[in-house]
Order: structure tokens, then C-alpha cells, then sequence
């Protein structure tokens, strides 16, 4: 699904009017009808429900007044609140000279705001995607008198005060909203975690926009759904054999972290590679031999961390990093395998902790590398924390345009910069997978589709961040949000890999 800016939501909307041969009141009775049906059928609202309907002046608000007669005429005791303003769009105009006349609509007063039950439910339609500017003043207030009431609020389209794309000034009044109901489309600030506690669940409403105009509208950032990715993993031809699926190098492990190798290579023989060979410390020989017998071991002569870089002409992909510990022997090998490795890496964890910490390393990166940073990670290997979550994006895109990676920023949405700029986000995972060990399977995964010929590395980076989500989400009946493992992860990326599989 492409992320669209507000400038380009309009004009999908104008476009959408055009190619339809309807009015834009039209298209604002289907917003305002989808919305109305999402709080009957999924909220379920009772009749004696306390049901405020606030609304601004421009379209957003539109959308409010057409919610608030929709529910007064299937019966519901709808209140209706104006927010005081100059100058009003003209369908939002229209849509109050046509409320039902049983339907009073009240002006808000900034000094007089009325009492919200803690269990009343209130749509949020003051401000969409025209917000131009902070609120002040009466909407302000009002704003902060709904997220101190305790009610269910459902915003329509974003919360109001919430910029779709950008980042606003501390401290400005925005909706907390608990669900957000969008038209078609997310929206930039619905994937970023500093907008979580505005944006609560939210969810896309289907209007009919034109889907051609959606196509042919140049983005460059992406929210990546199972639909979108559903084929583009091929299908194992019947006289596949395990050479067809490349064979993966993994260097991983140190002393008190072979775990992490063990994970990562359970994960790659999962992600189906043909063969998998890891490299250990010493220490880490039986382990992994026992925990993972269907992998190649190879054992480092040093016992508590990697210190040889072995003959890479047999390997069709090289990951390094899941607790590979930072040591200076550890860091040369790393140094030759940037230097000399002509096949594609996945870098993670130490590696790219070393990369932060060594800038003359991070130069020897070579172009079409994959580097799965957290957060923290992606901070030391940029030198520079970000203000914000808008500005991480800047930093992850130049990242990547000025070395020629793919780089991912993990996390609940977990973003993938391609070297040309352009943002993917991942749509699968949950909470439960926020523990220790999730990083070092999804880089066994990549590794794996990285070591697959047939995949470019676009495909292999998206394929691998979705199924490692979705792999979490399948096992998540079976463990609970708690119970999730790492190992939990494993144990369902071959199905997770299935609904993905294609002719
Ligand atoms: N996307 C779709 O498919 C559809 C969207 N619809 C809905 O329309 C809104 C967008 O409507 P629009 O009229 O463009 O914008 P708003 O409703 O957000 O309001 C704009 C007016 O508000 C004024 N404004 C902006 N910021 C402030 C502020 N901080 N304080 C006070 N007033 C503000 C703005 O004034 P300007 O001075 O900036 O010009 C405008 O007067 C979209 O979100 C959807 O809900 C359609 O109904 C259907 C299809
Ligand atoms: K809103």
C-alpha cells in the first residue's frame, strides 16, 4: 500500500470524484457511512450509549455531521458539537444546513464544556488532513477535555492536532484517540512510535478511490501487506536439490551467547537455504551440534570468540553478528570479510555495533549489504541520535542512499531503506516478539533468502521481515504475548514462508 502525503490524498480524492462522475458530497457520505457502519458493527454501540460527535470546519468535520445523522437516524441519542470558526469548507456547510431537524447541533464553548461520561463514545471530527497549524485556543481545550474524560474515542481519518506526515511541536494538544479510522490508506504518522498513544488501533475503511489513480501516484514509501508479497517467493521446483538454495555462512557466538548462533541458525535452516554452516567459538561446538544437527558446524580455534574469517568460496550468502561480541580479533575478521566477501551479507548486532564504533570499517561496507540495526544500534552506526521519529526516517533513508545498502530499522513496524531512497514497512509482528533472541532469527531468515539466487535483495529483505512477523503472529495463540520465544519464531517460519510461496 503506498503512503500517500495530504497533498496527494487530495488530490486522490479530486481525481477519485472525476473518474467516478460523483460529487465530493458523495464521497464524503461513503466516508461518513463506512465510519458509521465500523461503530455499529465493531463497536457495537447500544442505544443508551452517550454518543458526542465533534466536528470542525473544514471536511473532517463534513464527515462528522454525516456520522452524527447517520446515527440519529438509525435511533442513536447523538450529541452534536460545532467548533466555532470563521470559515467553513462548502460540503461542510452543506451537511449542516442538512441536518434532520431533530438533530440540534451545539457550539462548543471553551468555558463551558460539558461533562463526558467515562463510558460515552466520542468521534473525533474536528481536524483531518487540512490541519495546517497546531490547535489553540477552543479546540485546544476541547481536545484536552476529551483525552481527560475516559471516554472511547474514535477519530475519523487521523486524530486531530496529528500532522499526517510531520512531526509537531512538544506539547500540542492532539487526540488520544483509542481507534483510528482512516479512508483506504495509512497514513506516515500512523507507523511511528512516537504517535502511538495519539493514534491507538487504527484501522482502513475501503471508500472506493480510483485504484488507477492510486497506482499511478508516485510515492516513496510503502506499508507492505500480505497481498502485495503473496507469490513473490518462488515455489521449489520438483527437482530442486539442496544446491538450488544456496549454501549460508553464519558467523555468530561468543562465550555465554552461542544462543544467539544457535537461534540464527535454526532460523536460516528454517528460511529454507540449502545448506547452513556456522562458525563458533570453540566453546560453542556441542552446542550447536546438538541444538541445530541439520547445520555444518566450524569451530574458531580461539574458545570464547570468533577470530578466523574461513575460505568464503564455498558460500552463496555470509551473515555475521548475533552475539559475536565486539573483541579486537573478532573485528579483523570482520574487517576481511568486508574486504573480500563478493557475495551478499547480512550484517546485525556486534557487526554493526563494531561499524558504529569503527568508521573507517563502516566504508568498506560493500554496495547491496543488508543491515538489521534496533534503534540503538542504527544510532551508533549513524554517530548522531535522532530528534525524532520523522528523522530517524531521514537518516535510515540517507543511510542507505549514501552506501548502497538495505538497511531495516526494527521495531513495531519495522522500516526497510532501499539504496534508491524508498521506505518499506513491514505490516506482521506483535509485542510478544519484543524480547531477546527475535533480532538473531530474522537475521537466520534473511541470510537465508539472501542465500536464494532466485530472490533480488529488495524481495529477500521484504519476504524476511514479513514472515518473521508473521511467523510471531502464528505463534502467538500458542504462547501468548508473554510466552513468545525466539525459538517460538522459528518453529513457524516455514509456514509463515508457505503463504508467501508462489508459482
Ligand atoms: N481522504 C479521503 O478520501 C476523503 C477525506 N475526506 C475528509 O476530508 C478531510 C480533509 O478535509 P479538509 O477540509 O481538507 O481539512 P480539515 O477538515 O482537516 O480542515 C481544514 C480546515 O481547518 C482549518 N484549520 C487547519 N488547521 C487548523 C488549526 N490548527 N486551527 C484551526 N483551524 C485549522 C483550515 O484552515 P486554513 O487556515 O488552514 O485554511 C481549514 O479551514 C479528511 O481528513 C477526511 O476526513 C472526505 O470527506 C472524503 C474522502
Ligand atoms: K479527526
Amino acid at each position: 500500500m503506498k503512503l500517500l502525503s495530504p497533498v496527494q490524498t487530495r488530490a486522490l480524492d479530486q481525481a477519485t470524484i472525476k473518474a467516478q462522475h460523483i460529487t465530493s458530497i458523495d464521497l464524503m457520505e461513503r466516508a461518513a457511512s463506512a465510519v458509521t457502519n465500523w461503530l455499529l458493527d465493531e463497536l457495537r454501540l447500544d442505544y443508551d450509549t452517550e454518543i458526542h460527535v465533534c466536528c470542525g470546519p473544514g471536511n473532517n468535520g463534513g464527515d462528522g455531521l454525516v456520522v452524527a445523522r447517520n446515527l440519529h437516524r438509525a435511533g442513536y441519542p447523538v450529541q452534536l458539537w460545532l467548533l466555532p470558526a470563521t470559515r467553513h469548507s462548502a460540503d461542510c456547510t452543506q451537511q449542516q444546513q442538512q441536518l434532520p431537524a431533530g438533530l440540534a447541533a451545539q457550539q462548543i464553548d471553551p468555558d463551558n464544556l460539558t461533562t463526558i461520561a467515562a463510558g460515552a463514545v466520542v468521534v473525533d471530527a474536528l481536524f483531518g488532513t487540512g490541519l495546517s497549524r497546531p490547535l489553540e485556543g477552543t479546540a485546544a481545550a476541547l481536545v484536552r477535555h476529551l483525552n481527560g474524560s475516559g471516554a472511547t474515542v474514535v477519530a475519523v481519518d487521523i486524530p486531530s492536532g496529528l500532522y499526517a506526515d510531520a512531526p509537531q511541536p512538544a506539547d500540542c494538544a492532539v487526540v488520544r484517540a483509542d481507534y483510528t479510522l482512516s479512508f483506504e490508506l495509512p497514513k506516515l504518522a500512523f507507523l511511528l512510535p512516537q504517535n502511538a498513544g495519539f493514534v491507538g488501533d487504527w484501522r482502513l475503511l475501503p471508500i472506493g478511490l480510483d485504484p488507477e489513480v492510486i497506482h499511478n501516484t508516485p510515492v516513496d514509501m510503502h506499508f507492505v501487506t500480505a497481498d502485495e508479497l503473496r507469490g513473490r517467493l518462488p515455489k521449489r521446483p520438483k527437482f530442486s536439490h539442496k544446491g538450488t538454495f544456496g549454501h549460508a555462512l553464519l558467523l555468530a557466538g561468543s562465550k555465554g551467547k552461542i544462543g544467539a548462533a544457535v537461534l540464527a541458525t535454526q532460523a536460516c535452516l528454517r528460511g529454507g537455504a540449502g545448506l547452513v554452516t556456522t562458525q563458533v567459538p570453540a566453546v560453542g561446538y556441542d552446542i550447536l551440534q546438538i541444538s541445530a544437527p541439520e547445520a555444518m558446524c566450524l569451530t574458531d580455534s580461539a574458545t570464547d570468540c570468533i577470530t578466523e574469517l574461513p575460505d568464503l568460496a564455498p558460500y552463496a550468502a555470509v551473515g555475521i553478528g548475533p552475539g559475536l561480541g565486539q573483541h579486537h580479533d573478532t573485528r579483523m575478521v570482520l574487517r576481511r570479510l568486508l574486504q573480500t566477501a563478493r557475495v551478499p551479507l547480512v550484517l546485525d548486532a556486534d557487526a554493526l555495533n563494531m561499524l558504529g564504533a569503527y568508521p573507517e570499517l563502516q566504508k568498506l561496507v560493500p554496495p547491496g549489504a543488508l543491515l538489521t540495526p534496533h534503534p540503538k544500534e542504527f544510532e551508533r552506526l549513524v554517530g548522531e541520535p535522532a530528534r525524532d521519529d520523522y528523522h530517524r526516517l531521514d537518516q535510515l533513508r540517507d543511510f542507505a542512499g549514501r552506501t548502497g545498502c538495505y538497511c531495516v530499522l526494527k521495531g513495531a513496524y519495522t522500516a526497510l531503506a532501499a539504496p534508491d531512497g524508498t521506505l518499506y514497512f513491514n505490516s506482521t509482528g506483535n509485542p510478544g516478539m519484543a524480547s531477546g533472541g527475535s533480532g538473531d532469527v530474522l537475521t537466520g531468515l534473511l541470510l537465508a533468502l539472501r542465500a536464494d539466487k532466485r530472490l533480488s535483495p529488495l524481495d529477500a529483505a521484504l519476504l524476511g521481515l514479513h514472515a518473521h512477523g508473521r511467523a510471531g503472529d502464528l505463534a502467538l495463540p500458542h504462547t501468548g504475548h508473554a510466552g513468545l520465544l525466539a525459538s517460538d519464531i522459528v518453529r513457524f517460519i516455514g509456514p509463515a514462508l508457505e503463504e508467501l510461496m508462489g508459482e
